[in-house]
């Protein structure tokens, strides 16, 4: 390749990624967040943008808030009676705090995989499709695509597909996750919040649910909370650094884990701290 080829095909990439970047539309804008247990602020003025079909990564020390966050995007943190927040969070464009927009709504757009598989104690067929159920689905023949389609998408299809009908509780620890990220994608969400879904998984398993998250991205958007850094760098696009309640530093993954900006991120990258 000569020198102007190589120059044109950078000039041709920074400008496909300045237009990409102006146009990625936002699915959660964060403004002026902050949180409390009680008299304990878990979360002090968050403001942070979260861009569709991205995988973005909460990471940072024990305590710092990160599940916290998490469940707030869904506003599942206020099962904790004692939990009072100030500040909005515009979910496409809607603040997800206000009186006259339902929970049950939002809930439909968001799903939720969590640290330890949980299965419901049924089949692997009624697993998946109970959201859908819920839903109002009820023709047997629709139910069945949408649990196949669920689990194609969710990379356990071949896996299950001659047991559909037994427990889900026979399955191993990465296959139920799977499973439970299949159950989330029967709903049809926006956005899938993953809370350490790889925490309790071996290695193998690990890498299948990483691989899986990163072709999920191309039809959802997802927000993944995650103690290590190697998997923050592997599967996101963009990193936020939380500590103390606080959002230190938010930008590319890339630019995050090789030219942080606070002293306090390089810490931590770097095993200084937590
Ligand atoms: N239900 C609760 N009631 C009271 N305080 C809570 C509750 N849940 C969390 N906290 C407090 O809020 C702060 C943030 O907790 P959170 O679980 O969000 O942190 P985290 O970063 O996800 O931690 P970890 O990495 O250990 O899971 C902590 O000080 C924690 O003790």
């Amino acid at each position: 390749m000569t020198n102007t080829m190589i120059k044109e095909k950078n000039d041709l990439k920074k400008n496909n990624e300045e237009q990409s970047n102006f146009k990625t539309p936002i699915v959660y804008d964060t403004q002026n967040l902050s949180l409390w247990y009680g008299q304990d602020k878990a979360l002090k003025d968050i403001n942070l943008s979260i861009y569709e079909n991205e995988v973005t990564a909460i990471i940072g020390p024990s305590g710092c808030g990160k599940s916290t966050y998490l469940k707030t995007l869904n506003r599942m943190v206020e099962l904790v009676p004692t939990v009072r927040t100030e500040g909005s969070i515009l979910y496409r464009d809607q603040n997800i705090f206000d009186k006259n927009y339902p929970v049950e709504e939002l809930r439909t757009h968001v799903g939720m995989v969590f640290q330890k598989p949980n299965v419901f104690p049924k089949s692997i067929w009624e697993n998946v499709a109970y959201g859908p159920k819920i839903q109002g689905i009820k023709d047997k023949k629709e139910l069945n695509q949408i649990v196949e389609k669920s689990l194609k998408g969710a990379a356990i299809w071949e896996e299950v597909k001659d047991r559909i009908h037994e427990n889900a509780f026979g399955l191993s620890g990465g296959q139920q996750q799977r499973l439970c990220i299949a159950r989330c994608l029967a709903i049809e969400p926006d956005v899938i919040l993953m809370d350490e879904p790889t925490s309790a998984l071996d290695p193998i398993s690990t890498l299948k649910v990483e691989e899986l998250i990163h072709n999920l991205k191309k039809e959802f958007s997802i927000i993944i909370v995650t103690h290590n850094m190697q998997q923050a760098a592997r599967v996101s696009d963009r990193t936020a650094f939380f500590l103390s309640g606080e959002v230190v530093e938010y930008s590319d993954t890339n630019k995050l884990f090789s030219t942080p900006k606070d002293k306090r991120t390089e810490d931590y990258i770097t095993g200084r701290f937590g």
